[in-house]
């Protein structure tokens, strides 16, 4: 899969832009607030739906303006498709057609928290991936959040009579951890080989920490809690009772802020082994701020190990950063951004 070009009109402070994207890695170089970040953005909109910026960064749509427009020309199995992302002003109507047809993953100052932040980004991950390596999944969660749902209301309403949601929610409950701890199964496997293959964090180990996929079970654990799940009107006992850590020679791994970057990006290399393995899809890398809280020696190891992905990667950086020089090769793209503009340079290679 590939993305040819993308074309975007009034996204942030991109008035309008209209470039190909090459195959190899392409360097999004520019200074601060030129939209470098809000160029990685759009193509995450693309293949994402929504933004990976909150909301404290204000609205996707360029100021002055109603709406907002992205483009893709995707190229997959099927032949070229294109992929079209619109916002409006009262920004609830983002939507995206054959929008499953771009797979993006993205590196930014964020991705540490896959180590070091809260439980719900990791399972998050771990449910995105499982969705993308096993399609049936979806339906699987949607049957979930329907029983959840049914089961809140009864206990909201009193929960008098039979517990007639509880059986098929503690089986509904039961395949989503199952299915949660098979695809974490691959995901370990994927990181070891990895980190063995960069010779780099042999010695940590992601661990899954659900609860048993047992019905019976979990059934059980429904029944005692019954008259706490009434009181405090939803099920407890849900999905959201799951989570992975790392362990370092059997103790947890105390990471810094840099080793908790690397182990975060070492998770998307292994979760899109198992994902491509399974679609036989190549992401598209947005790679924002590498070197962000990392030495150079390790960002560009890390930008070595990216160049090992299959699919094309898009990886900003400040102008004068010594790591563009220091690692660009001679099939590597250049795009300049400034106040909104991108302009592909040729640069010479010495
Ligand atoms: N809705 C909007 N309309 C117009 N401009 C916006 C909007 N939202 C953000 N901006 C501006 O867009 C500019 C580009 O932001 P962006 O985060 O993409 O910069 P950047 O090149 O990644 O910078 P840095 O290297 O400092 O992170 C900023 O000046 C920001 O204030």
């Amino acid at each position: 899969m590939r993305l040819d070009r993308i074309h975007i009109q009034r996204f942030r402070n991109l008035h309008a832009v209209d470039i190909e994207i090459p195959e190899a890695l392409s360097w999004i170089v520019g200074p601060n607030a030129a939209g470098k970040t809000a160029l990685l953005e759009a193509i995450y909109c693309l293949g994402r739906g929504r933004s990976f910026r909150g909301r404290r960064f204000g609205s996707l749509i360029e100021q002055g303006f109603s709406s907002s427009q992205v483009q893709g020309w995707v190229h997959n199995a099927l032949g070229p498709t294109r992929i079209d992302w619109s916002s409006n002003a009262d920004e609830r109507s983002h939507h995206q057609r054959a929008g499953a047809a771009l797979s993006v993953r993205l590196i930014c100052e964020w991705t540490h928290a896959l180590v070091d932040g809260e439980p719900s980004l990791r399972r998050r991950f771990v449910d995105w991936n499982l969705r993308l390596w096993d399609r049936s999944a979806a339906a699987l969660f949607s049957r979930y959040r329907r029983l959840a749902a049914q089961r809140n209301a009864w206990l909201r309403s009193g929960a008098s009579g039979p517990p007639v949601w509880d059986q098929a929610y503690a089986e509904v409950l039961a395949a989503v951890f199952d299915r949660r701890a098979r695809f974490f199964a691959a995901l370990v496997e994927a990181f070891h080989r990895v980190s063995t293959e960069a010779d780099w964090l042999t010695e940590i180990e992601p661990r899954w920490e659900g609860l048993d996929a047992n019905p019976s079970a979990l059934l059980a654990r429904l029944e005692q809690m019954r008259s706490a799940d009434r009181d405090r009107g939803f099920t407890y006992l849900g999905a959201s009772r799951a989570d992975f850590s790392f362990r370092c020679h059997g103790t947890p791994w105390l990471a810094s802020r840099g080793q908790a970057k690397v182990a975060g990006i070492m998770l998307q290399f292994a979760a899109e082994a198992v994902v491509s393995a399974a679609d036989g899809r190549s992401a598209v890398w947005l790679v924002d701020d590498l070197d962000a809280e990392l030495s150079s020696e390790w960002s560009v190891r890390l930008l070595a190990l990216l160049r090992r992905q299959p699919g094309q990667i898009l990886v900003t950086a400040l102008t004068g950063k010594t790591m563009v020089d220091a690692t660009r090769s001679a099939e590597d793209a250049m795009f300049h951004v400034e106040h909104g503009a991108v302009e592909r340079v040729t640069v010479q290679v010495s």
